[in-house]
Order: C-alpha cells, then sequence, then structure tokens
C-alpha cells in the first residue's frame, strides 16, 4: 500500500446510465466534496445505444469522507436522476469476493485458477469446489477446499442443482466459475445466477459451439484456435463474452496438439475473466458486455 492510501479506504464505483453532458463531473465533483481522490477513471459512451459507463477508483480522506453506507446513501440521493436510468454499485477493494469454482475431469483451468488464488494473484476467496465426478479432490484437498461430488444424471440433475444452489447460500458465494464444468446448467439455475457464472469454452466463439470444439476445428483445418469466457445463459455457449485468447496452429497440428494448446489459451481467457470480474471492471448490456480493463 503506498503513502498515498495508507489508512485510507479504496473504493470502486461503477455506474451507467443514459448518455448525458455533466454525468462525469457529477460524479467527480460528488467525490471530491466528499474529500475522495480519484485514482482511476475510465468510461465508454455507446452511441449505438445512447448508453454510457463509467468505472472510477477512489481512496478516501480518513475523517473527513464519510463511512461507506452513508457515502452510498449520499451518492443515491445525488446523483441518480430520473431521465437517466442510473444504475450504480460501490464496492470496497478490502472485501475479496467469494468463488465457488465447478468442474469435470479435466484439471487445468482449476489447476491454473487455484495457483493464481494461492499466490494472490487472483484476489478471491474460494468457497468450495463442486464437481459432477470424484476425480480431482486430491487438488482440492491439496489446496485445502471443500470438495463436493455431486453426480449428475437425467434423474438427479433438479436436485443436484439444488444442492449447488444451497452450498451457494451457505457459503456466500458471489461468483461461480465454470472451469471446464461438463454438464450443461438448467434454465432454471441460469436465471438464478444470471451474470455471476462465468464458463470457459474450448473454442474461440462464435465457431465451434458444443462439446468437442478441437475435432471440429482439426477437420475445418483452421489457422487459429481459441478459447471464450462468457457469463452462463441458457442458451448454450451464447452468453455474453467477457476475454477471449487465441493461439496460431498450422496443418501440422494433430487434433491431441491443438488440445494441448487450446488449454493454455482457456487458462489465460478465464483467468482475465475471472479477475475482470472480480475487480468490478465489467458491464453487462445486453448480451455484450462492457470491460475496463
Ligand atoms: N446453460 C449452460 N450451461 C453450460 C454452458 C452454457 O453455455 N450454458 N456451458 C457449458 C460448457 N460447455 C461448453 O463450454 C459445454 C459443456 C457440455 C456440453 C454437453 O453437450 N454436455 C453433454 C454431456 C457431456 C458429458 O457428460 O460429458 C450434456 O450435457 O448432455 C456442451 C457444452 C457448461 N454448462
Amino acid at each position: 500500500m503506498s503513502v498515498m492510501t495508507e489508512g485510507k479506504n479504496i473504493y470502486v464505483l461503477k455506474a451507467s446510465c443514459k448518455g448525458a453532458i455533466g454525468t462525469v463531473a457529477r460524479i467527480s465533483s460528488f467525490l471530491a466534496e466528499r474529500h475522495c481522490y480519484i485514482m482511476e477513471m475510465a468510461q465508454f459512451d455507446d452511441i449505438l445505444t445512447g448508453q454510457f459507463f463509467v468505472r472510477t477508483v477512489f481512496s478516501t480522506t480518513p475523517g473527513k469522507t464519510p463511512a461507506l453506507e452513508e457515502l452510498k446513501q449520499a451518492f443515491d440521493k445525488a446523483l441518480p436522476s430520473a431521465e437517466q436510468d442510473f444504475e450504480w454499485e460501490v464496492h470496497d477493494t478490502l472485501v475479496r469476493p467469494k468463488v465457488l469454482l465447478m468442474v469435470s475431469k479435466f484439471d487445468h483451468c482449476l489447476d491454473d485458477l487455484l495457483y493464481r488464488h494461492r499466490t494472490g494473484d487472483l484476489k478471491m476467496d474460494v468457497t468450495a469446489i463442486v464437481s459432477n465426478h470424484p476425480d480431482l479432490k486430491s487438488l482440492a484437498d491439496w489446496h485445502g477446499i471443500p470438495y463436493h461430488h455431486l453426480p449428475v444424471t437425467a434423474e438427479t440433475k433438479a436436485a443436484q442443482e439444488e444442492r449447488l444452489m444451497e452450498l451457494v447460500a451457505e457459503t456466500g458465494t458471489d461468483l461461480i466459475v465454470l472451469a471446464r464444468y461438463m454438464q450443461v446448467l438448467s434454465q432454471d439455475l441460469c436465471r438464478k445466477l444470471s451474470g455471476r457464472a462465468i464458463n470457459i469454452h474450448h473454442s474461440f466463439l462464435p465457431g465451434f459451439k458444443g462439446a468437442k470444439p478441437y475435432h471440429q476445428a482439426h477437420e475445418r483445418g483452421v489457422k487459429l484456435i481459441g478459447a471464450t469466457a462468457h457469463y452462463v445463459t441458457s442458451d448454450l455457449d451464447e452468453g455474453p463474452i467477457i476475454e477471449q485468447a487465441v493461439e496460431r496452429v498450422d496443418h501440422t497440428y494433430r487434433p491431441e496438439n491443438l488440445v494441448a494448446v487450446g488449454r493454455d489459451t482457456e487458462c489465460l481467457a478465464l483467468a482475465r475473466a475471472v479477475r475482470y470480474h472480480i475487480e468490478h471492471r465489467v458491464f453487462l448490456t445486453g448480451n455484450k458486455t462492457v470491460v475496463f480493463r
């Protein structure tokens, strides 16, 4: 922590509204009047939709800036104007988001996220690991994280998803990450997890949807392969894209070589998407995202 932020709180403000003159000025004036120092500010004006997005990171002045709840109440009174459909949220950067990880049998994305968590690269608390197979329990045990083996069959799917939501509630989980979880979530579960479940799809969407994209890619003879991290919706592989990663390949790559290269792009795209989400850098807008990287 630098001298600039010693003893100060650092908050993130996310706001979106209909674009209008003066929005940034009103936000920065509100903060200045309350002795807040703007450390970062990024904004985007979507001229096609008329929607405006802004993310501000600011530090407080001990003894002068109101406490967070009071600041939020003041912001709610001062900023939103009826005609602008203001949506906003303020987050304390000291609060570590609680993340539940889901996996089936492929361990590379889970292993990568757990390494980034253990080394402090991803500042999050992992609440649990849920899998429809027992295979990766030893990895969870090594990291000291509870492992829940919840098998899925057509008969057990509803009960399995109910148990998952119980775990989400019991652990106070903020975000669910499908780190190569190979079961399709029901429409009802997708509704309950809207905007807080991220999946890694092992292809450069919209190409090669479904369960076997690398074989499809080999058949097609592509020269680039990749991966896509997106929010989960009931439309399989159609959710709002948060991040993508690609690698060059060529005619010498057999399917197993594409799978091997693909693993790296999956880990990279998923880790970046999780970071952007837990750092409050992602705005959902329709079926797309605005990401202040
Ligand atoms: N509602 C959603 N659920 C899931 C999504 C999603 O986008 N929306 N993504 C998948 C992950 N995935 C691709 O990224 C994917 C996983 C599994 C399948 C699939 O066809 N699964 C078969 C069973 C496969 C098996 O048992 O190994 C099935 O469910 O019938 C397609 C795409 C995660 N969930």
